[in-house]
């Protein structure tokens, strides 16, 4: 675990000393949007317009941010537009490296199919010599450009929700213009308090931030419980990115984030609406083949060394999200 300063990598865990003990997520860099037409997009600048077999997503089945772009890239059945490398989920002194420079390699994770690298930093180098910052997926890269398009999971959804109509026959939008004030207004506590929120409570080094984001985390996961009494997705009848956010945490909760984050009031199976949401996300067409609960326990368990020294994995919970 680590960062790049000025192009150079350090191996440093998350410096909680100067923030009270609370872990505070730094914000993401490459903000670039691919667009239809390759006009520039609410951020960044343009020159990315949508082509096939010209974007590559590096992901980790591990990271919730990363998840969601691979959910939204099958819901729109993008598979063979955007090619993707998958990470091996143990995340050492090198940070994220891939699977043919693993110390010990995990069924599902690949090689770097576009730039032969070893490790995710060396990707960030390619497109910056000169990087400083966190090294993280999921990162949108661009072929013909050899650079990163963007690295931030929340853009990148929905570049590939708007960007690509050209390329797929799905006519789903998950971020309807009728929807979208109340989807960011839920996304934002959403993301503070659950996505992030276990995060928090997992990073914390004091007794104080830990109480605080666990609490917070279980406030909202109990409104999100009376929301969907009688409705299907979080915005009623349409599914949308909302629910896709925040189900890449609820199926890490109860195998990674009661037990390794201490996120322990309640498990997710335990509440009838939350429980019954998560089987049917998980039984969309699609869902399912981005789920992979190995890389998951792996990643969390046997990665954070300061959370967890012995790396042991638990055998449990039994799956009952199928
Ligand atoms: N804001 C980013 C966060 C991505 C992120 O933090 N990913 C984690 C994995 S779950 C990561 O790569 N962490 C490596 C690090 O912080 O060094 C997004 O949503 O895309």
């Amino acid at each position: 675990m680590g960062l790049l300063v000025e192009g150079k990598w350090v191996d440093q865990w998350y410096d909680t000393k100067s923030t009270g003990g609370r872990f505070v997520r730094t914000v993401t860099r490459f903000r670039n949007w691919v667009t239809a037409d390759g006009a520039p997009g609410p951020s960044g600048e343009g020159g990315f317009p949508a082509e096939a077999g010209r974007y590559h997503l590096y992901v980790s089945y591990a990271c919730p941010w990363a998840h969601r772009t691979l959910i939204l890239r099958a819901l729109k059945k993008l598979e063979d537009v955007i090619s993707v490398s998958v990470v091996d989920p143990f995340m050492g002194s090198e940070g994220w490296v891939f699977a043919d420079h693993a110390a010990r390699r995990t069924e599902g994770a690949t090689a770097d199919s576009v730039l032969g690298m070893k490790r995710l930093y060396e990707v960030y180098l390619a497109a910056d010599p000169a990087y400083s910052g966190r090294v993280t997926v999921p990162v949108l890269w661009d072929r013909k450009r050899a650079t990163i398009v963007n690295n931030e999971s929340a853009e990148i959804i929905r570049m590939l929700n708007e960007g690509f109509a050209a390329f797929t026959d799905d006519r789903r939008d998950f971020y309807p213009p009728a929807l979208r004030d109340e989807i960011d207004a839920l996304n934002a506590r959403v993301y503070d308090s659950v996505n992030n929120g276990v995060y928090k409570a997992g990073f914390a080094t004091t007794q104080d931030a830990y109480e605080e984001a666990a609490r917070a985390v279980f406030a909202l996961l109990d409104e999100l419980e009376a929301r969907l009494e009688g409705r299907a997705w979080l915005m009623g009848e349409t599914l949308t990115e909302a629910d896709i956010r925040l189900f890449t945490t609820l199926i890490r909760f109860d195998p990674v984030y009661v037990g390794h984050f201490k996120c322990n009031i309640r498990t997710i199976r335990e509440y009838p609406n939350l429980s019954r949401y998560v089987k049917a996300l998980y039984a969309l067409p699609g869902v399912a083949a981005t789920v992979n609960l190995t890389h998951i326990k792996r990643h969390y368990y046997e990665s954070h060394k300061t959370i967890n020294p012995t790396g042991i994995v638990p055998v449990g919970p039994a799956v009952w999200w199928t």
